[in-house]
């Protein structure tokens, strides 16, 4: 028998792998009876029909083959049809069309809301019905691990929808300025060779230093560890976020500050943001009506609309983190996408270079040039519906204590957390014909004429058929800077840059993990100067 070098915790006689073997099968126990009990105690969902196996009991046993097989399941290379998380899913979309079904989570059922009249009814149910900000912040215990502050007042989504986008004109030669840094310093060519980077890293430090120019400004937007630890504050909150949510609720607040990595960032950041906070506040109070040469970036914008306990140095550095939270890492799977998606499909270089150089001839790079390139405008939406940055939308949790009642008379009651098949949705043939082809111009085939050009079919307008961004009342108000921002890191990319998978090989696999469709984080893509 194997014997462990470990010794058991009264003396000498040392642990087995048997008593290994002991621990591990109780510890199992006690965490799948805390999971039935929670899946249990949750709403009385039996009326919807289940993907998956029949009872409660026998669709866990379905979620833990998936979670078991994941290493052969979850990293699939032509569609998510393959792990049994979304097999249940794209069978649910087809046998139920315009209906409600639901599919086993690891600890609650997941219920999924399909067809354009009832996907109306949740985009527009008023918060106080449907959740939005419930059903987030408990995905992501933003409390814990983002702050209370940022749960109890999300001011910031304003900010950015409204600040944010108007800026966005004035500030586009900023945004482009760092984009050429940003892409000549991680890029840095000798001759005419070609280079070979790790694509999501490299992407991250572009999009990072790029969204950061907007919310911090210069130098900080170049600061490696700032942009860096932005980048791991995505990821920890995220995973805290999951442990979190799997600690009885009891045990939250004495475990759950110990899994977050709130204090443990924010000290980081505080070395970097505080100072630049606390002299805007020294500025404003010295200076008064006179403080006239204020920057025009993030921090600014969310002093003038925080109130009370927000309007603090460590309650700014905290908020400016967060939108980079919603910012950087969605924006950086996004990017990683598109550059994969123009290395798999290079026949549409030609047309988004030819595109780029007119229309740049003719009005220079500005935003509103931006606007006239429905190529670029058309690859990034088909990269974003081929694959997107999730498989879901509109997660919405029922917070009205009578339930929340559907046009087809079905009641979803209190605490029931669902969504739409996103991934169905755009890949269903009846709305995009030949979804299973990537076309990159499928969008601006589809916008009416080169004068007009319809804004329906424009990466930025949601719609019940097109959901990235989300739909209603809370799609995502930060689209409008990052398809600014995406769009132009694209146009720059194909008139400066060739792309190719190294040895020519496939796209890279995506993960998917739960929800999220990831791009392969560890792939190489080789870039070189552009061949005149
Ligand atoms: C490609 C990049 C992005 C994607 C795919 C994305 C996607 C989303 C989605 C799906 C939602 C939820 C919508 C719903 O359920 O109806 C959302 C919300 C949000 N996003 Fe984005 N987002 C991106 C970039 C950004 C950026 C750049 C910012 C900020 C500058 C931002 C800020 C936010 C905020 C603050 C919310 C919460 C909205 C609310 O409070 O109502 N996002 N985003």
């Amino acid at each position: 028998m194997v014997v462990c070098h470990v010794y058991k915790y009264r003396g000498t006689s040392p642990v087995t792998m048997d008593d290994l073997k002991v621990f591990a099968c109780g510890l199992a126990g006690v965490a799948g009876a805390y999971v039935l009990v929670k899946a249990l105690s949750g709403p009385n969902l039996d009326f919807i029909p289940t993907l998956g196996s029949p009872g409660m009991v026998m669709s866990y046993r379905g979620v833990f083959r998936y979670l078991f097989s994941a290493k052969e399941s979850v990293r699939v290379f032509s569609g998510p049809r393959y792990t049994n998380f979304f097999r249940f899913i794209q069978e649910g979309y087809e046998k139920y069309p315009n209906a409600i079904f639901k599919v086993p989570g690891v600890d609650r059922w997941n219920v999924m809301v399909t067809g354009r009249i009832l996907m109306e009814e949740v985009a527009n149910a008023p918060e106080s019905e449907l959740s939005f900000y419930q059903s987030i912040n408990e995905f992501l215990q933003t409390g814990y691990t983002a702050g209370w502050r940022i749960e109890r007042n999300p001011y910031h989504a304003g900010v950015v929808k409204t600040s944010m986008t108007r800026n966005l004109g004035t500030l586009f030669p900023e945004v482009r300025d760092e984009i050429i840094a940003a892409f000549d310093e991680v890029l840095p060519f000798q001759g005419k060779e070609w280079l070979t980077v790790p694509a999501f890293d490299t992407m991250m430090q572009i999009v990072c230093r790029t969204s950061n120019r907007l919310f911090v400004g210069l130098p900080l937007c170049r600061d490696p560890d700032y942009t860096k630890l932005n980048v791991e504050y995505a990821m920890d909150v995220i995973i805290a976020g999951q442990l979190i949510n799997m600690l009885p609720a009891f045990f939250r607040p004495t475990v759950a500050p110990l899994l977050s990595p709130r204090k443990r960032i924010l000290r980081r950041a505080s070395k970097h943001l505080t100072p630049v906070v606390a002299e805007r506040f020294a500025k404003e109070a010295n200076l008064g009506e006179k403080y006239t040469d204020r920057p025009n970036d993030l921090i600014t914008w969310l002093m003038d609309a925080a109130e009370g306990a927000d309007r603090t140095v460590a309650a700014l550095v905290e908020r400016v983190l967060f939108v980079g939270f919603a910012a950087i890492r969605t924006s950086t799977d996004t990017f990683t996408h598109i550059v994969y998606d123009l290395a798999a499909y290079p026949h549409h270089f030609q047309e988004l270079r030819e595109e780029v150089q007119s229309v740049v001839q003719k009005e220079g790079w500005t935003r509103a040039s931006l606007n006239r390139m429905y190529k670029i405008d058309s690859f990034l939406s088909e990269s974003q519906r081929f694959h997107g940055i999730g498989t879901l939308s509109l997660g919405r949790k029922v917070v009205k204590p009578e339930g929340f009642t559907f046009s087809n008379g079905v009641t979803l009651p209190y605490g029931t957390y669902l969504h739409s098949p996103m991934w169905s949705v755009h890949h269903d043939a009846e709305i995009y014909p030949d979804p299973d082809t990537f076309d990159g111009f499928r969008f601006s085939k589809l916008r009416k004429t080169e004068e007009v050009g319809s804004a329906q079919y424009q990466v930025i307008t949601t719609s019940l058929d097109y959901l990235p961004f989300g739909h209603g009342r809370h799609a995502c108000p930060g689209r409008f800077f990052a398809a600014v921002e995406l769009k132009a890191m694209l146009a720059h990319l194909v008139v400066n840059y060739d792309v190719k998978f190294v040895n020519d090989g496939p796209r890279p696999a995506n993960q998917y993990m739960a929800s999220a469709c990831l791009p392969d984080s560890s792939a190489k893509v080789m870039f070189r100067k552009r061949q005149v």
